[in-house]
């Protein structure tokens, strides 16, 4: 199997998880993008969701799957999202697509983040995937001196405008031994939006696409 195939296949699998009239939870990404995909068949047994990015939003709402405002919905089930990186304990690197502030915020309010990800994704030690930080364009030097201080590489990423308006600097040579640690550390960056560690809320539910077919994972 391929990169895309193993990502189709962990995306059918958390299908699984949806069940009738439920509001869901969708993150952003290329995975998540093969999840909506596969809602067409039962996008009419489902209430609707509850997007973490303008992309994810269009998406739903071109296969007629009624996007509601998060501010109009107290919780919800269930939160399927891909990562970039996730590691034995179900801490993650996420915000390669750069929606990681409303991901973070949408998942905040869900019962249980499911986790879809092909098996190049996990890892024993997260940070070989530059960490990204959603940082006020006006901070975004200030921010990469602390994050250098912190012993990492900052690197702007140019043209990026993030869907709430902000800058990204994806920050290179982390080694992520304490992901709680870190993402409270740099959350504490004034200027800060959002660091690309979810530790706090991390996964609940981990679906791997692997050669094997679907490996899930539960969080005890
Ligand atoms: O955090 C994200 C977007 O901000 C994505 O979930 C992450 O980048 C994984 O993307 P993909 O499924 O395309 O590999």
């Amino acid at each position: 199997m391929d990169q895309n195939q193993k990502k189709i296949c962990a995306a059918e699998e958390a299908v699984k998880y949806v069940k009738e009239n439920a509001v869901l939870g969708v993150g952003t990404g290329s995975t998540v993008n093969y999840f909506i995909d596969r809602l067409e068949p039962i996008k009419d047994k489902i209430k609707g969701a509850v997007s973490s990015s303008v992309a994810s939003t269009k998406r739903l709402e071109a296969m007629g799957i009624k996007v509601f405002d998060l501010n109009d919905v107290d919780s919800f089930d269930i939160y399927v999202d891909g990562a970039d990186e996730i590691n034995p304990e179900m801490d993650m690197i996420k915000g390669g697509g750069a929606a990681l502030t409303r991901e973070k915020i949408v998942a905040a309010v869900a019962r249980k983040f499911i986790c879809i990800v092909d098996d190049t994704k996990v890892v024993d030690v997260l940070g070989k995937f530059p960490l990204p930080v959603e940082v006020i364009p006006m901070a975004r030097e200030y921010v990469a001196r602390e994050l250098t201080a912190l012993g990492g590489r900052p690197v702007y990423r140019e043209g990026c405008v993030t869907d709430n308006g902000n800058h990204i600097l994806d920050v290179h040579d982390l080694k992520i031994t304490e992901p709680k640690k870190l993402e409270q550390t740099i959350n504490a960056i004034a200027g800060v939006v959002t660091v690309g560690i979810f530790g706090r809320r991390g996964a609940d539910v981990l679906i791997v696409g692997t050669d094997n077919g679907a490996k899930v994972t539960e969080k005890k």
